[in-house]
């Protein structure tokens, strides 16, 4: 087994890209694990600085992969929610920017002709949010159902990459039309702004956009319904997540962790943020568990908070290729190991929620 020793100094010899120190000097690593033939550790930094890093993530799991004896390696590459509000409009509306001038509450809004929305949230970025919210969604539609997916995610909006979409919506009659794409109908705030811009909606302007996304969308119609909406929501428990779900009345909410403490302390944070608006929770969600990070941690946090496991999603390089290649694993691989696990997970939603197809 490596020497514990070795591998902070190992870590310590790649240069932390903010203080210019060794990396595990900079502070940014997190449960660092070393056992007979795998290491890894959770690398927590802001998420402004996401893009510094993920070099630091790639050259830190290419150095411990070099380690004798090291077979199985993971860095997970984790950010914490938004700095302060900054003021821009960019990519919105006229009709947005008013709306997020006004002071008074806004309304609470629908989205038609769709029978139910569901949230899945996650207190930390990066914990695999986006890539359960979409294989959740491919899932469900594989089980017959009319699916829809909602990227709210304004701090890193993954779903153009992970469908393999781009280009911005089309308006018909004033409303947006959702792109079709592998048996879903899907729109992400990231197809609406330059990617530079996406990352700086913030606060009540970010909110704004989202609801306009949700309810000037067609997601289906008189005729032809959406059984389920799912939305992937913002990582974090702050004003835009607060807004955005009292504003939307949910069917429900999925929480999203790994099996970590640090990912654990925001999962709770999150179902507080839910429990406070009156958003049922569904259930927890654990992903990138295995014997890296171990297995047992999502489960026991759900038996703490008194919510039920609906999924227990493998580390699996697999899922992370599938999402990067814009075809999410459960489309090819609906029958191998992690693909039976997201097909077991989209079961236990539709029955919480009585879905069927229709
Ligand atoms: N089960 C898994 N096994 C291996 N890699 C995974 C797994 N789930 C997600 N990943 C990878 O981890 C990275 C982060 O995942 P993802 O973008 O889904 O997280 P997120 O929580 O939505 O992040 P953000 O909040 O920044 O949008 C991605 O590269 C993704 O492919």
């Amino acid at each position: 087994m490596p020497d514990r020793q070795a591998v902070i100094d190992l870590l310590n010899r790649l240069t932390d890209p903010v203080t210019g120190g060794g990396l595990m000097d900079g502070g940014k690593v997190k449960g660092l694990v070393v056992a007979e033939d795998r290491a890894g550790f959770v690398l927590e930094v802001d998420q402004a600085e996401v893009a510094r890093y993920a070099p630091v993530r790639d050259q830190a799991e290419a150095a411990l992969k070099g380690l004798p004896g090291i077979t199985r390696v993971s860095v997970i590459l984790t950010a914490e929610t938004a700095p302060a509000p900054a003021r821009r409009t960019a990519g919105l509306s006229k009709a947005a920017v008013d709306q997020g001038r006004a002071k008074a509450p806004v309304p609470t809004d629908r989205p038609d002709h769709v029978r139910r929305v569901i949230a899945v949230g996650s207190g930390k970025g990066g914990v695999g949010k986006s890539t359960v919210a979409v294989n959740l969604a491919i899932a469900l539609s594989q089980q017959g159902l009319r699916v829809g997916i909602l990227d709210a995610d304004v701090y890193g909006p993954s779903l153009p990459t992970m469908l393999g979409i781009s280009g911005k919506p089309e308006y018909v009659e004033g409303k947006m039309e959702p792109h079709r794409v592998h048996g879903l109908a899907a729109m992400s705030v990231g197809l609406l702004t330059e990617a530079s811009d996406a990352m700086i909606w913030r606060g009540p302007m970010a909110s704004q956009a989202l609801t306009q996304m949700l309810t000037q969308t067609r997601w289906g119609t008189a005729e032809v319904p959406l059984d389920v909406l799912v939305v992937d929501l913002p990582p974090g428990t702050g004003d835009v997540h607060l807004s955005l779900i009292q504003k939307t009345p949910l069917d429900g909410a999925i929480i999203v962790t790994t099996p970590q403490e640090v990912a654990l302390a925001d999962a709770r944070r999150a179902h507080r943020l839910f429990e406070k608006v009156g958003t049922p929770v569904l259930g927890l969600v654990q992903t990138m568990s295995g014997d890296i990070f171990g297995t047992e941690g999502g489960p026991a946090e759900a038996a703490r908070l008194g919510i039920p496991v609906l999924g227990d999603i493998p580390l699996d390089a697999a899922v992370r290729q599938a999402g990067d290649a814009g075809r999410p694993l459960t489309l090819d691989s609906p029958d191998g190991e992690a693909g039976r696990r997201f097909t077991d997970l989209a079961r236990a939603v539709a029955d919480t929620l009585n879905l069927k197809a229709s």
